[in-house]
């Protein structure tokens, strides 16, 4: 190829994760003769392997991590590169690399993630978790520690006080439930009462939903954040401190509270004296308690990772939650740019249940879905938004558990005029249905409960249940009976 041919390209996507390569795996299956390139800021690109649909929004995958030429040897049409993109002259239809190379584009799709929002960002003693690397320090970090603090509720809190062994651990939810970014404090009870109760952390009931291997690479990323970790990225680890405790609950939940500061071992004793153990770092907490720890874990969500397109987006092209907005073509204000997975904010009108989160399905059906659109504006023909934004499906893990959340599986949008309907036996499952409307809008499905298709239909196909009660969660009879 001549030179002009090499920074030529009809669609240019940015970010190795999930999202980038989903998109231009799509691009490589509905057209392959489109001349794509992938800049990976990562040296190793994430690959969805393996995807098995459980219904028809549902679906698991393995992740692995593969080499540049694993993605070129499948179409001849394909150029990954390593850098960092710098900015995007939207005008010119080119982006600019931190290296000083330039590769224009006709469509281009941003997937360049998310990054951790860190409640102290330049404190040493702050870690957050993101992808391969920060996990392996924190590993590297536990197995000298005796007790940590974790900071935030959502989903790797949740699976790090799982995991943790050998450490004590302080737990800062600022909700009065654990684990709330996803489950009730219902649901919340069931985990603990089950955690508390636990035989065996791993017991045989157990659904090992997905497992895989994340490469230690040599490699120097180039951005300062490679692709996030996701499905398993705990099982498996060691995450082993070095206490030599032996109490089979070794977390301290403190509920309702924030950390208020951070001090070092001389700003605490200025303020509350002298401590009796002393440790490299101290937090005082919103509800008065203070006390001294190894590390401190923030675990306390992602923002959008867009601030190289600040110049060429206008300010009201970023959602409030910093993403870039992006209509049902995924395409943001700016003509012919694209954005998927976490670095958007979906702003269409959502169907009645769906809405966004930032995992790893929805980054993987956004780049596949944003794939189709671009080809559609390239070669001007029309678009239907894909199925899998008709209903919110996630698939995961929760202390040992199996867990399904469909729709608006916490009353999301509904206000308060919802009705619940609960079966829970402790240790075993625990199925929480929202209903309105005589129908069902909403599921939370923990341990191996079978229901997920028959509640999918009945969410999908607005079913009209209010004839049958509360035998809709009888487990004496088979509901799917019902509605053959
Ligand atoms: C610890 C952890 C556990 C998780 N567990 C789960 C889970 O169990 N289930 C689930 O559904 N979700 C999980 N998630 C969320 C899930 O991983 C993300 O939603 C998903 O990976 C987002 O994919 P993405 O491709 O949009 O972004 P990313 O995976 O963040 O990829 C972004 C890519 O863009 C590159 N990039 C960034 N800026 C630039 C630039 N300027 N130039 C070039 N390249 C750039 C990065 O290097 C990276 O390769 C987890 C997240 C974390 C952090
Ligand atoms: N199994 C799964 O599906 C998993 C998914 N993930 C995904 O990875 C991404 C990163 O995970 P994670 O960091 O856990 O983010 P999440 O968004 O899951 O959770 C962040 C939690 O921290 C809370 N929080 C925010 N700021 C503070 C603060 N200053 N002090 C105390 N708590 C605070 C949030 O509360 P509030 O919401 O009220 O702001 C929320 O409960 C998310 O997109 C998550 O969905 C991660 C691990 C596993």
């Amino acid at each position: 190829m001549a030179d002009s041919d090499e920074s030529n390209f009809e669609c240019v996507v940015i970010g190795g994760g999930i999202c980038g390569v989903s998109c231009i795996e799509t691009i490589s299956i509905l057209s392959p003769l489109c001349k794509t390139l992938l800049i990976s800021g990562s040296p190793l690109v994430k690959v969805a392997t393996g995807v098995r649909q459980l219904t028809k929004t549902l679906e698991e995958f393995d992740v692995e991590e593969r080499a540049f030429d694993w993605v070129e040897s499948r179409n001849a049409n394909i150029r990954v590169v390593s850098g960092q993109v710098t900015t995007v002259d939207s005008e010119k239809h080119v982006v600019h690399l931190a290296d000083g190379r330039i590769f224009s584009y006709k469509m281009l799709c941003v997937c360049s993630g998310g990054k951790p929002k860190v409640i102290a960002e330049n404190n040493p003693f702050v870690l957050a978790i993101r992808d391969t690397e920060t996990v392996q320090e924190f590993v590297r970090k536990l197995a000298d520690a005796k007790r940590i603090a974790i900071i935030g509720n959502g989903g790797i809190a949740t699976e790090m006080v799982w995991e943790l062994e050998g450490v004590d651990a302080v737990w800062v939810i600022k909700d009065s439930s654990i684990s709330a970014a996803f489950v009730d404090a219902g649901a919340a009870e069931f985990f603990l009462d089950s955690w508390k109760n636990r035989k065996d952390k791993h017991p045989a009931t157990c659904v090992q939903l997905k497992r895989i291997k994340y490469t230690n690479n040599d490699a120097a990323k180039i951005t300062p954040f490679g692709s996030a970790l996701g499905p398993d990225w705990a099982t498996g680890l060691l995450m082993k401190g070095k206490s030599d405790h032996s109490s089979d609950f070794p977390i301290q939940l403190e509920l309702n509270c924030e950390v208020k500061r951070i001090l070092t071992p001389k700003e605490y004793a200025a303020v509350f004296g002298t401590p009796t153990e002393s440790w490299p770092v101290y937090v005082e907490l919103t509800n008065g308690k203070h006390f001294g720890c190894d590390f401190i874990v923030s675990a306390t969500g992602v923002t959008p990772n867009v601030d190289f397109l600040q110049k060429t987006l206008p300010a009201g092209a970023f959602a409030v939650d910093g993403g870039v907005t992006v209509d049902d073509c995924m395409e943001s204000m700016v003509k012919d740019i694209f954005v998927a997975g976490d670095a958007c904010t979906a702003g269409w009108p959502f169907s009645p249940h769906w809405f966004q989160m930032r995992l790893w399905t929805q980054a993987r059906q956004m780049g596949a879905y944003a794939a189709k659109c671009m080809l559609a504006k390239l070669n001007q023909e029309p678009i239907t938004m894909d199925f899998t934004f008709e209903l919110f499906a996630h698939a995961t893990k929760f202390f040992g558990f199996k867990v399904i959340l469909l729709s608006l599986f916490n009353g999301q949008r509904l206000g308060s005029d919802y009705e619940v309907l609960l079966r829970m036996t402790k240790g075993v499952e625990f199925i929480k249905l929202i209903l309105k409307d005589g129908a069902v809008q909403g599921a939370v499905l923990i341990g191996e409960t079978d229901l997920e298709e028959t509640f999918e239909n009945l969410i999908l196909n607005g079913t009209d249940v209010s004839a049958y009660g509360e035998d809709l969660l009888n487990p004496d009879i088979d509901i799917d009976d019902y509605f053959d």
